[in-house]
């Protein structure tokens, strides 16, 4: 064909780099700031694609949405694979966790199961009970600290896992003590960037730079899955008010569910529970901690959100999850704190397989692919007055987060996106209707709501870098069942 010429191999324009260790100077260099910042100031110096050599891998970021659009649309299959991470293959069973599998047939089966099976809207519903009763619990315990600061950040963050833990294996056991600890390093370590993953081939990085921790916490992990998975075995006909995903898991073990699936070895089932704490603790509890800090920061709106829960729950005296979704407003809130505080920011790295064109570029096979969606959902270019919180820029707007919009893809997009949309969801909207309907807060320390500071944590999930201390007053007596 015409376009095998010299020019038309061009790689996309990039900073220049060093020997050896490519362009990862640019990140030590900024070692303070997360790699979203640093990429999107690259993106504004360079163009909205990028290519990179992080140590030995080749790399490109994705800061427009015509591109962003142009790789979902026509490269979505060839951009379909995660590249092996070392956190993957040690630590997630031999990247058999959905998140980091390859594609292939075992991530088609084992993703048809988690989204027929496990976060389907009706599966979702199921799980009412659990969120209503561990959010009471919460605010019971906000009330009997009434009028003194406590740290609500932490609180949201452990009640999500109690939640996500609850759903996943069960009624609070001790187990639960032991699971939660290990599931928390695992998610800070499959979320950032590890120097090792960088020099894939080299045995003294990987000796030294991170696989005997990895080992370890794998270990550490696959002893309280066991046991858990035994435990559950072993009183399978117990009585059980609700399936959890650990029951839904072990109808696929050893193809007991038929022909239609392929069946779930322990490991897979294990790597599968694995997948769910990861994907859905933090992402839920930094969005909900996000919304409640720019309410904080906007007293107008606050009220306006606490207006709108308190007309529609008055009339019952308590918040009800069923009709969650007429809340138009704190929909709003929830849709612009993805936007501004994109929690999965650099979405999770891609690679392809073959070689391909985008925008005019030549991109060899197995470059790695960043879409900075944190960025996208900052940029002036596609945004009025981008960096402030404004929630009524979505009220008569189409645009949404199922990866069809693609300056705002907070779930990603395309084969990979997030199968837990609904279930992240449920998990933000009804709590924080719950904290606002209940309590009015005010800042701890006399701090004003000017002073907040805003200013975000240093990580690959974008939290804030400061707790929310806050004191609660009680506006709307808890329910007493
Ligand atoms: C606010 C909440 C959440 C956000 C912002 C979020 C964000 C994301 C993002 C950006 C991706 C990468 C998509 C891509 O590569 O295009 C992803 C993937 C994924 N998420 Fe979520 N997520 C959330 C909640 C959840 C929940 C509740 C679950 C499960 C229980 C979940 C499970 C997963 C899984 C398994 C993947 C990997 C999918 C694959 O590789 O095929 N997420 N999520």
């Amino acid at each position: 064909s015409k376009n095998k010429s010299s020019s038309t191999m061009k790689l996309p324009p990039g900073p220049r780099k060093l020997p050896l260790i490519g362009h990862l100077h640019l990140f030590l260099l900024r070692s303070s700031d997360p790699a979203r910042r640093i990429l999107r100031d690259l993106a504004l110096e360079y163009g909205p694609l990028l290519y990179l050599q992080l140590g030995n891998v080749p790399t490109i970021v994705v800061t427009s949405r015509e591109i962003a659009k142009e790789i979902f649309k026509t490269q979505d299959v060839n951009f379909a694979n995660r590249p092996s991470l070392l956190i993957g293959e040690v630590m997630l069973y031999n990247n058999t966790d959905l998140a980091f599998a390859p594609y292939s047939d075992y991530w088609r089966q084992s993703r048809k199961i988690l989204t027929q099976e496990l976060l389907s809207m009706k599966r979702v519903q199921s799980f009412q009970p659990v969120r209503e009763e561990e959010f009471l619990n919460l605010c019971r315990w906000i009330a009997s600290n009434e009028g003194s600061p406590i740290d609500l950040t932490d609180r949201l963050f452990m009640t999500m896992y109690d939640i996500i833990t609850r759903i996943s294996i069960g009624k609070k056991t001790g187990l639960h003590a032991d699971f939660i600890p290990v599931m928390k390093q695992l998610t800070d370590a499959s979320m950032g960037f590890q120097i090792v993953d960088y020099y894939p081939s080299n045995w003294f990085l990987r000796k030294f730079g991170g696989i005997r921790n990895a080992q370890r916490l794998h270990h550490k992990l696959d002893e309280i899955l066991e046991k858990i998975l035994t435990d559950r075995q072993a009183n399978n006909n117990a009585e059980k008010m609700h399936e959890d995903f650990l029951d839904v898991l072990l109808k696929f073990h050893g193809n007991a569910a038929g022909a239609e699936y392929t069946s779930l070895t322990s490991n897979n089932i294990k790597a599968m529970l694995s997948t769910i704490f990861n994907g859905a603790t933090d992402t839920s509890s930094v969005t909900l901690d996000w919304a409640m800090a720019e309410l904080l920061k906007q007293p107008k709106l606050m009220r306006k959100a606490q207006d709108e829960v308190r007309t529609f729950y008055d009339k019952r005296g308590y918040v009800d999850e069923s009709i969650t979704n007429e809340l138009t407003y704190i929909k709003l809130i929830i849709k612009e704190t993805l936007r501004l505080h994109t929690p999965g920011s650099l979405l999770l790295p891609r690679v392809n397989k073959e070689a391909c064109m985008i925008a005019g570029y030549h991109i060899p096979a197995n470059t790695q692919l960043f879409v900075n969606a944190w960025a996208m959902g900052r940029d002036p270019n596609y945004w009025k007055d981008a960096e402030k919180f404004i929630p009524e820029r979505f009220l008569d707007s189409s645009l949404d987060f199922r990866g069809n919009n693609y300056e705002y893809l907070p779930f990603g997009s395309g084969k990979r996106i997030c199968p837990g949309i609904t279930f992240g969801i449920a998990n933000i909207e009804f709590p924080l209707a719950m904290l606002l309907y209940h309590f009015d807060w005010v800042l701890a320390n006399g701090v004003t709501p000017e002073e907040m500071d805003m200013t975000e944590h240093n990580g690959a999930v974008s939290t804030r870098a400061q707790h929310l201390d806050v004191i609660p007053v009680l506006k709307r007596p808890l329910p007493s069942k």
